[in-house]
């Protein structure tokens, strides 16, 4: 990988590599885009097949994030972190401890939070040692586990992805075929189910399968067989790149949306179900929930607040909807669009230095 010719290509402004030999920490920070505050995006602990894999994944989902907040409506630009090593065996306090030295380091260019394989009582870790660390225990007077927010706000942008499929938001005896039922889709099954729609689930964990199908009343299938259920919305909650030129021409629903980050594995996909009809809800606007949760952790946590906020997911899938009717494109192009453009005009609307005492970042 030639990196700064991608961190060009793709206009990143920094990258961290952080090595603690005690702990055993190998990390990376990207930051892609501060224009609209600082980057805010979620530490994830994997096992990558490289180094290169690492750096790859710690980019692309940092993109995700200046995306993700800008559609949101945050001041928030985008970052991420990945900690390469298995989350079940490798952690520490030392690891935790090290890595919130580096953010702290950073003097609030980068705010942490949790993502795929790290915890709250990971960030109270980090806490430790820096202030630019969110998602962090409610006994802080933080708002925890972001998971259950994100769920909600899937659940509401779900139902805006509906009405425009079936012309009712309404998900009472719809078929929702949910990809992975972990932290997040847990959360969003109980809401469906409430709702009265009927579960199809899978996991590779066999244990959250059955808790599925115990409380939800759902049918269990195969990880291979999810794509191609007859359902009507399709909800991929497990991992990534999972529409793809082998996954579209099974799929049956007339809707896809979850809370998995970077679903489609190119934007031709996007284009492909676009013109199959197929309603999809662009992962980022969807999936909001959580770092909507999270940021307001920013301002002093106001739980009241922060689920407005998260309310507002209904209506930016709305929107997005009416972008790409008015301009004739697939929804993933509109939700570009419309981050895009709010970056753009507050990148042009910043010509003049002002100081500003009461920056979010001075008020901790
Ligand atoms: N947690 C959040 O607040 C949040 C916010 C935004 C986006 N996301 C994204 O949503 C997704 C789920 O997040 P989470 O926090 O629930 O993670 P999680 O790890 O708790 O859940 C993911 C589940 O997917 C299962 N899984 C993995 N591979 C699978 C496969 N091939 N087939 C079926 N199931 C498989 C896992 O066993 C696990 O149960 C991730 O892509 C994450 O990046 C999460
Ligand atoms: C809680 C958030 C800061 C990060 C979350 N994992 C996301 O992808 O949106």
């Amino acid at each position: 990988m030639e990196i700064f010719k991608y961190l060009e290509q793709y206009d990143y402004e920094q990258v961290v590599f952080c090595q603690d030999k005690q702990s055993g920490l190998k990390a990376i920070i990207a930051i892609h885009d501060t224009t609209l505050g600082p980057a805010l995006g979620g530490t994830r602990m994997w096992t990558y097949a490289s180094e290169e894999a690492a750096i790859e994944d710690a980019l692309r989902l940092a993109k995700g994030m200046t995306y993700k907040n800008a559609a949101a409506g945050l001041n928030l630009g985008g970052g991420k972190t990945v900690i390469i090593g298995d989350p079940r065996k490798d952690k520490n306090e030392e690891m935790f401890r090290a890595f919130g030295r580096y953010i702290q380091g950073l003097n609030g260019r980068y705010i942490t939070a949790e993502d795929v394989g790290t915890t709250v009582a990971d960030m109270d870790l980090i806490h430790e040692e820096t202030d630019y660390v969110t998602g962090i225990s409610p006994a802080f007077g933080s708002s925890g586990n972001p998971s259950p927010v994100t769920a909600y706000g899937v659940y509401r942008g779900m139902k805006a992805a509906a009405k425009e499929a079936f012309g009712t938001d309404s998900l009472e005896g719809k078929t929702i075929a949910v990809q992975g039922v972990g932290n997040v889709a847990y959360n969003l099954c109980r809401h469906l189910h409430e709702e009265g729609a009927q579960l199809i689930v899978t996991d590779i964990n066999k244990e959250a399968v059955q808790r599925a199908v115990e409380e939800f009343g759902a049918k269990a299938v195969e990880p291979d067989e999810i794509y191609s259920v007859d359902c009507d919305i399709y909800a991929p909650c497990a991992l990534g790149a999972v529409i793809n030129d082998e996954t579209i021409p099974q799929i049956k629903a007339k809707v896809i949306a979850g809370a998995a980050n970077n679903q489609l594995k190119d934007t031709k996909h996007g284009d492909i179900i676009h013109e199959m009809g197929i309603v999809y809800a662009p992962d980022y606007v969807i999936n909001a929930g959580g770092v909507i949760n999270v940021a307001d952790e920013l301002y002093g946590y106001n739980a009241e607040r922060a689920m407005k906020k998260v309310e507002t997911i209904y209506n930016n899938i709305e929107k997005v909807i009416e972008i790409a009717k008015r301009d004739g494109i697939p929804t993933y192009k509109a939700a570009d669009r419309m981050a895009e453009e709010r970056i753009e005009r507050m990148r042009n609307s910043r010509s003049q230095f002002l100081q500003n005492g009461h920056h979010i970042l001075s008020r901790r």
